[in-house]
């Protein structure tokens, strides 16, 4: 179980993004959650991935209390996750060939043996031809790189996976081509998936349900409790 409890988060203090907000994930469920721009959907994301350290709340995961962040949580915890953001390039080192960025998280882990051919086998799962693995990420499409990336988030077969938007800036084809990669990986290993989005028509196909971010917080609303 993926389990966020009354996550309070932001980016200062004061003005939390996040407020008191609950939401629990099961194992080989995919949970959709919606909301409007700003409301802090990717903050809350990114807390479950363990990449920001939320005010206040808990995270448990698979019964596990998170007490560490980022790279200061264990390396059991960490690798538990894929995520797989809007922005590729913002994610990617520009100096990588796409087969090196996929095994990224093979080389940090000390897990270099049979890198390759589990470089060759996830390539084929996200449809990237064996000529753009050795292309840098300048040298192909944002659809070709988001490819990769979300190849990389499947590499150390993670239990969890966060998808934020995963499919934002990409054509139809590519879209249903990751979704598709994605489901094939959650059946063949029963992984959970958080997938933040804007369409709602696309997170309703996906996913065994969907959630309005508004609709998860327990905290008063701000107008009336600052009256
Ligand atoms: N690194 C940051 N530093 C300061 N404020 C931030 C930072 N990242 C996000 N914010 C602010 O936090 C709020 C929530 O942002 P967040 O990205 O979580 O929303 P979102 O619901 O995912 O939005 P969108 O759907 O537009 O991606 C916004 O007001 C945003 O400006």
């Amino acid at each position: 179980m993926l389990d966020l409890r009354a996550i309070t988060a932001g980016y200062t203090r004061s003005t939390p993004v996040v407020r008191d907000v609950s939401l629990s994930v099961a194992p080989g469920e995919a949970v959709g959650l919606l909301g409007p721009s700003g409301c802090g959907k990717s903050t809350l994301a990114r807390v479950a991935a363990l990449l920001h350290r939320p005010d206040a709340g808990s995270v448990v995961v698979d019964g596990e209390p998170v007490r560490r962040w980022r790279h200061r949580a264990p390396r059991e915890q960490r690798t538990a996750f894929g995520v797989v953001f809007q922005q590729a390039r913002l994610s990617a080192d520009p100096r990588l060939p796409l087969a090196d960025l996929i095994a990224e998280p093979l080389r940090a882990t000390g897990r270099r043996q049979g890198s390759a051919d589990r470089v060759a086998e996830l390539a084929a799962t996200v449809g990237l031809t064996g000529d753009l693995l050795t292309r840098r990420p300048h040298e192909v499409s944002d659809g070709q790189l988001q490819r990769a990336c979300l190849a990389r988030a499947l590499v150390l077969r993670p239990r969890w996976l966060v998808c934020d938007e995963m499919t934002a800036m990409l054509d139809a084809s590519t879209t249903a081509a990751l979704v598709r990669a994605v489901e094939d990986y959650r059946s063949a290993t029963g992984a959970g998936l958080l997938a933040v989005g804007h369409d709602r028509t696309l997170l309703d196909r996906w996913c065994d349900r969907t959630v309005d971010f508004t609709s998860l917080s327990t905290a008063v609303p701000r107008k009336a409790a600052d009256r």
